[in-house]
């Protein structure tokens, strides 16, 4: 089991088409309040037993950080946790907002 990458385009088109998924945002998380991709979850320590829950496990997962290196730990620990479709999104948040920078979430 492990993970795939996954890159702006490519998460573009997801977000356009009609088959769920679920974004996972794993930086800290006042970066998560400030912005994020549109219906993120921010996936930390504190979340990850109920995500891990009531997620199930043929739901592709798209797992962000901030440029995607970290990502790729979490996506390859989430394929252990029995997730079969898991992916890693190539250059992070900060290439999403450098290219999508009007389409950013923030809040809590
Ligand atoms: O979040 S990061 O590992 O891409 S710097």
């Amino acid at each position: 089991m492990s993970f795939e990458h996954l890159d702006l385009a490519s998460l573009a088109q997801w977000r356009d088409g009609e088959q769920p998924f679920v974004l996972l945002d794993i930086r800290d998380p006042l970066s998560f309040t400030q912005g994020r991709i549109p219906g993120s979850r921010h996936l930390d320590n504190a979340s990850a037993g109920a995500i891990l829950e009531e997620t199930p496990r043929d739901t592709p997962l798209v797992v962000v950080c901030y440029h995607g290196h970290s990502s790729q730990q979490a996506a390859a620990w989430l394929a252990g946790q029995g997730f079969e479709k898991v992916y890693s999104l190539d250059g992070g948040f900060t290439q999403y907002q450098l290219t999508h920078g009007d389409d950013v979430e923030s809040g809590s």
